[in-house]
């Protein structure tokens, strides 16, 4: 019976892109930085190691098991850099390897879509100006078709920023609050209470279909509650309307196949429910791991359970907090034994990341790196695989090892 096990760390990238430095970012005094160097792991790392990340843990980063199974080597590997403090001793039980992007984005949907053999190699379209963002038009629809009384951001923003400064004034107008990023999303922002939940998606639909025209990836909802600035909170009923894969991707082939493919967490609106034969939803590492663990318990031959860990991303990451990332990888690695455990012998767990997102980088935004492509099971040979040329080279290994027809790109590391 062989299933696969997907777990993605959400923005845990590894460092070492060779293109990084054409992925700009502007700080707050105007200021041009770049991704060269950026290193998720890498720099968690070094500043647990070096006492700087010491809010609600402390010390040396403690994740013995992700480092055993292969992310010290496969971080080394890719940015020749140990990640500072893991035990550089150990003999890797996994195949580990790590792989660059040939998608021309570093955000959610090209991560994910080229893993499953979909590299993004077309241009996303991007609001790029970080004030007033929008075009006119647009907003100007948006608010006849939905009969809103006006708009409020339409600017670059991280999303807690912005709840911050303008979450009382949406409570008091109504107004929605418009907001983008350096990917290629339009966000929208509202109470979830007050300007109501249900309204909230329907107008999240409406700007999907206006902006479809700006090649636009996604529209997210962005449900906030809470009852003044400094306690508002993002809610867990977040929604990302996505546009479609512009081709089949492992998971459609899987399914095409009569095989399953469980979605948990966001997997199903990153691809669009495309391919997805169940969709499970689970909130935080430990719910998102729990449900990993028990769909697996219930998997039949031929299935594929992916799973995405967003709170890497969008609570630490892009918070840019530290310790609260180590802390959550260090949760996260106290689970893993669980997983291993429950694995049948013809099973197959990968490890990866979609883009990275270094807490210790300038800005706000994902940085542009390699992602960890960590493979393990009873029939995996441990050892190094090396640079997988695409993403896609995950998929493509999933695809041959489940005997499905071939993905467009990457190479199988069961070859
Ligand atoms: O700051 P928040 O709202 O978490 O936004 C982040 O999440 C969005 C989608 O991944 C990106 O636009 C990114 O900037
Ligand atoms: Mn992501
Ligand atoms: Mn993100």
């Amino acid at each position: 019976m062989k299933r696969t096990v997907i777990l993605l760390l959400d923005s845990f990238g590894i460092g070492g892109a060779a293109d990084a430095h054409t992925f700009k970012g502007t700080n707050v005094d105007g200021s041009v930085f770049d991704d060269t160097g950026s290193n998720t792991l890498g720099h968690i790392a070094k500043a647990c190691f070096e006492g700087q990340a010491e809010d609600g843990r402390s010390g040396p980063l403690n994740i013995p098991n992700l480092n055993k199974i292969g992310f010290g080597q496969a971080c080394f590997e890719s940015s020749g850099l140990y990640p500072a403090g893991l035990d550089q001793t150990v003999l890797p039980t996994g195949a580990y390897g790590y792989a660059k992007e040939l998608s021309t984005g570093k955000d959610t949907s090209s991560g994910h879509w080229e893993i499953a053999g979909v590299p993004v190699l077309f241009d996303w379209g991007y609001f790029s100006d970080k004030q007033n963002s929008f075009p006119q038009s647009l907003l100007d629809e948006l608010v006849e078709r939905a009969g809103l009384p006006g708009y409020l951001g339409n600017c670059h923003s991280s999303g807690t920023v912005i709840l911050e400064v303008l979450g009382e004034e949406h409570l008091k107008t109504g107004k929605p609050i418009f907001y983008t990023s350096a990917d290629s999303v339009f966000q929208i922002a509202c109470h979830e209470e007050s300007f109501g939940l249900e309204r909230l998606y329907e107008l999240c639909e409406l700007a999907r279909e206006l902006v479809n025209e700006y090649n636009i990836g996604r529209v997210i909802a962005r449900p906030f509650l809470g009852t003044e600035s400094a306690n508002f909170t993002r809610s867990v009923n977040r929604h990302d309307y996505s546009v479609t894969p512009p081709s089949a991707t492992l998971l459609d082939k899987m399914k095409a196949s009569g095989g399953e493919v469980v979605s948990i967490g966001k997997i199903a609106d990153i691809f669009a429910e495309q391919g997805i034969t169940k969709a499970t939803k689970a909130f935080g590492v430990d719910g998102l791991f729990d449900a990993s663990l028990d769909e697996l318990k219930q998997a039949k031959d031929q299935t594929i359970i992916f799973t995405n860990f967003v709170n890497f991303d969008a609570d630490f990451g892009h918070r840019r907090n530290i310790s609260g990332y180590a802390s959550a990888l260090e949760y996260f690695d106290t689970r893993l034994p669980e997983m291993l455990e429950l694995l049948g012998e013809d099973d197959l767990l990968v490890l990866t990341a979609d883009h990275g997102c270094d807490p210790t980088w300038p800005g706000t935004d994902h940085t542009r790196e390699h992602i960890p492509a960590i493979f393990y099971g009873a029939k995996v040979n441990a050892g190094s695989v090396g640079l997988l040329d695409t993403f896609a080279g995950i998929g493509q290994s999933i695809a041959d090892f489940h005997g499905l027809p071939a993905l467009d790109y990457g190479t199988s590391i069961f070859k």
